[in-house]
């Protein structure tokens, strides 16, 4: 039977909250077993270019990297939001160490083709090297990942932090039982956004459609929930998305998702 591995991403929400984030680390922390770290940081980033005179530049609510942008990106995402979430986890004794796709090699990527949009210096993702990230497991440390990947011949990229996400779990399932956790400020997919109620309870392939169907899903959680079903189709056993309470392990108020 493999070992279970829980991965757990957040989101640029709660890294903003001083007290959300330290909440959510303590409860990340306290969980049991083996288990790995993704942040993303992508509002910090647009606040410390701005205040650097790099203004970002969004197509569609994502960003366009160019090498400017990515300089802030790796200062901010491998730099500033990595280091003080490894100094708060070491805090807790979680003996936490921050992570790049470039440090150990462990998340390989190539730029993304140009289409429709140039998306700059944004890394598709080829490879999650599983032994390396095993041998930290094994040697109890918790990975911290942030959201850049690299190709391997010094070039870095930036990588949405869900996406880092669901590929790390994806790569890591040969070798592990891996539930995925997408943490964000809501308790979970809403039905109706306007109603913090409204929690959906499951959400299967046949009901993915028809939520995207109806226009229930929009802005940040179409990617998310694009991320969950490809995490899923590679071997995920379970992803799930909602507050940090869904952490405690003491509350079932979050969305669970299965092919
Ligand atoms: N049906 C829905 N349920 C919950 N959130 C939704 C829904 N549709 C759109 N959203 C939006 O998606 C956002 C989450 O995506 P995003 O901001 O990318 O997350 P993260 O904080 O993880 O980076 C929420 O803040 C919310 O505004
Ligand atoms: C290519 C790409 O989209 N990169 C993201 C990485 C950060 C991120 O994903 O942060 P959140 O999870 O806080 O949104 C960006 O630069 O915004």
């Amino acid at each position: 039977m493999k070992t279970k591995l829980s991965i757990v991403k957040i989101g640029g929400n709660i890294i903003e909250d001083e007290q959300g984030l330290s909440y959510l680390l303590e409860l990340f922390s306290n969980m049991d077993g083996l288990k790995i770290l993704v942040h993303g940081g992508g509002k910090k980033a647009t606040e410390i270019g701005n205040k650097l005179g790099i203004e970002a530049k969004m197509t569609n609510g994502r960003r366009i990297t160019d090498a400017q942008s990515l300089d802030v990106a790796i200062m901010v995402y491998g730099g500033l939001v990595s280091k003080k979430i490894v100094a708060q986890l070491q805090a807790l004794n979680c003996n936490a160490i921050g992570m790049s796709g470039a440090d150990g090699n462990s998340i390989v990527a190539h730029k993304r083709p140009v289409k429709e949009i140039d998306f700059g210096l944004v890394g598709d993702v080829d490879a999650v090297n599983s032994n390396n990230i095993s041998s930290l497991l094994n040697a109890e440390f918790t990975p911290v990942f942030c959201a850049l990947s690299h190709d391997g011949k010094g070039q870095l990229f930036n990588t949405n932090a869900d996406t880092i996400a669901a590929e790390l779990a994806s790569g890591m399932s040969t070798q592990f039982e891996t539930t995925l956790y997408y943490c964000f400020e809501k308790q979970g997919v809403l039905q109706n956004i306007d109603d913090e109620n409204s929690v959906i309870e499951h959400i299967d392939s046949k009901k993915y459609n028809e939520l995207l169907a109806d226009g229930v899903i929009a802005d940040g959680m179409l990617p998310k929930m694009h991320n969950c079903f490809q995490a899923l189709q590679k071997n995920v056993k379970q992803v799930c998305i909602g507050d940090s309470t869904m952490l405690q392990g003491t509350t079932t108020n979050f969305t669970t998702l299965t092919l």
